[in-house]
């Protein structure tokens, strides 16, 4: 009663001073409502069974549930180093997937890890080729997008694209796409790779040249942030072969190049304490994340929204094409590239086909130019494999300034090189681009003899898998190409499992072929025409290499290389 009485007083006075303030022409003075002592003792219950609620919800989810009541808790794992936060300090010290290296070597188990991580969040790491297949293949469409992968990345590589659908829709958007990537049409693809490949050379070789003259008039190499310029060549590749478009980032810098500039800044490494933020920001709703301010997301919400544009723009040109050149399309060509296809005839709406093709460019560019920075940084490490390479190249390739006609077109012998092949597939083995990435189980359902409810995030590292001694020999962490030869392309290993950089099953990687023949393409030109050497420090010892793992993995701060260019190719 009082409360209420003491409320009606507050209105009164204030209705008083409006209307004092109307008559007057001043403005209102509005005295603020003195809360009753009721009204306070009610927010404060409010606040208190709150607080008591959410500390009793969080012991329990994060104390309780995960040691006692997990229905993983007999998974075996490795032991917990903190109570309430699992192994999350080991992960967050390591690269992607290293400690998992050591538990899979380590922690006796038949095929399934259960570890905790961030507040002790439950994840099953599939270790044996055997569930690795349920997960990737018999049950690929069980084991979902994990929606943190989709919440972190998916603006950037297009929410509606092939790399976030699910079930129906995803086995339309794959099956529709695949032509694209038949090896007949890669195979084709092979002259225009090797075009920019030639591209590249020639533009790197004119900067080494114009600043080598600048500094010290000699032609002794200079050092050179290598893989600002991988990405501008996988980017020109990317245009050219998949949409049909020349964004000429090769021969523009970085600075000049709008789409250069928005994925570096979207993409470049993370330190560790920005990586602590998205683990936390994971479990905050949108809206609050929005209203914490900062410079990054900024950028980033920029630099998507450039891309996101310039993918519109290319899908209305295309289709406009057909609209006025009529079904048969542009001159007649045998449409399959990734452009014709997501536009032509294609089940997809406008802005499904837009993320389609952000999809492609996020995924079809920063993955082969990891790649290739990752062989160019073990090259200058291992300089007798770099000289054995540069030996096949040159001797079974004509050199790229040559005007004669080559007797035997490249496209016939390019993916058959063996050394090439070896090193090749031994870059992908060993740094993985993609060191790991999520699932869901999307019902409840089992891996082999365990149970695994729904909801369950299960890991899948590549990077562990590919460099595990269990798997790899006790030789897994050494780079050598020769090993390959025993291997042959994967196909005398164990299992197809063994080998993960582009997974397996349904959900796999619809552009490995294109990504070999492209990096086979690249990596050819770059040791046929130039020597990369590790940069020492001033003592001449070998700098200690970090490891960023952002979507890809990187070294920190790019890779400084010593580079070269020789005669005779
Ligand atoms: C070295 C180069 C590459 C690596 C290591 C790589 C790796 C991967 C991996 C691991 C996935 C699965 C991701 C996941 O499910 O979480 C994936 C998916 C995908 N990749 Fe690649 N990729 C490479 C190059 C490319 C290229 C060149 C293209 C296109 C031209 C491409 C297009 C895609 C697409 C569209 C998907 C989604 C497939 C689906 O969900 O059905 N990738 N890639």
């Amino acid at each position: 009663m009082r409360a209420l009485l003491h409320g009606s007083i507050a209105r009164i006075n204030c209705t008083d001073q409006l209307h004092r303030s109307l008559v007057l022409g001043r403005p209102p003075k509005l005295s603020s409502p003195v809360p009753s002592p009721g009204y306070n003792n009610l927010v404060c219950t409010f606040v208190y069974i709150f607080s008591a609620g959410l500390f009793a919800k969080l012991t329990y989810g994060i104390l309780i549930y995960p040691h006692f009541f997990s229905p993983l808790r007999h998974i075996p794992g490795p032991k917990c180093i903190s109570i309430w936060n699992g192994q999350f300090p080991t992960i967050h010290r390591q690269p992607s997937g290293q400690p998992h290296i050591k538990w899979m070597d380590e922690v006796p188990n038949d095929g399934l890890i259960r570890y905790l991580a961030f507040c002790n969040a439950d994840r099953v790491f599939p270790t044996s080729p055997k569930l690795l297949q349920e997960v990737m293949h018999t049950k690929g469409y069980i084991f979902q997008k994990a929606p943190i992968v989709r919440r972190s990345i998916g603006k950037m590589f297009g929410m509606h694209g092939m790399l976030f659908s699910e079930g129906e829709q995803h086995k339309v958007q794959r099956r529709h796409m695949l032509p694209a990537f038949s090896y007949r049409h890669l195979r084709d693809l092979i002259p225009n790779f090797w075009e920019k490949s030639i591209n590249l050379n020639k533009v790197m070789e004119n900067d080494l040249r114009t600043r080598q003259d600048a500094d010290t008039q000699k032609q002794i190499g200079m050092v050179v942030e290598i893989s600002q310029w991988l990405n501008r060549a996988t980017l020109d590749i990317i245009g050219s072969a998949g949409f049909g478009y020349e964004f000429n980032c090769i021969n523009n810098n970085d600075e000049s190049n709008e789409l250069a500039q928005a994925y570096r800044k979207v993409f470049q490494p993370v330190s560790k304490g920005v990586q602590l933020q998205r683990v936390v920001f994971q479990y905050l709703p949108d809206w609050l994340i929005k209203l914490i301010p900062s410079k990054r997301r900024k950028e980033s919400a920029e630099a998507i929204e450039m891309v996101k544009g310039m993918c519109m723009r290319m899908v209305r040109e295309k289709k406009r094409e057909y609209e006025t050149e009529g079904k048969a399309g542009q001159k007649g060509l045998r449409e399959i590239d990734i452009l014709s296809l997501v536009t032509k005839d294609s089940p997809f709406t406008e802005e499904e086909m837009r993320d389609q093709l952000m999809t492609f460019l996020a995924a079809g560019h920063e993955t082969t130019a990891s790649a290739l920075t990752w062989a160019l940084f073990l090259l200058s490490q291992n300089p007798e494999i770099q000289s054995r390479l540069r030996a096949e190249i040159r001797s079974q390739i004509p050199s790229p300034t040559s005007t004669a006609t080559p007797a035997v077109p490249l496209e016939d012998y390019l993916d058959t090189l063996p050394y090439l092949r070896n090193v090749t597939n031994e870059v992908f083995r060993f740094f993985p681009p993609v060191p790991m990435t999520l699932r869901m189980a999307g019902e409840d359902t089992t891996l082999g003899r365990h149970y695994i409810p729904k909801g369950t995030i299960v890991m899948i590292s590549p990077w562990a898998i590919n460099r595990s001694k269990k798997v790899w020999g006790p030789r897994a962490d050494v780079f050598d190409p020769d090993r390959w030869e025993a291997y042959k392309e994967g196909k005398e290993g164990a299992s197809n499992y063994d080998f993960m950089t582009f997974l397996h099953g349904p959900r796999s990687c619809i552009g490995k072929d294109f990504s070999r023949l492209e990096f086979k393409a690249l990596l050819a030109a770059l040791v046929g025409k130039f020597e990369f050497n590790e940069v020492l420090d001033k003592n001449g010892r070998r700098k200690e290499l970090v490891i960023k793992s952002g979507i890809t993995s990187r070294p920190e701060n790019g890779l400084p290389l010593w580079v070269r260019s020789l005669d005779g190719w």
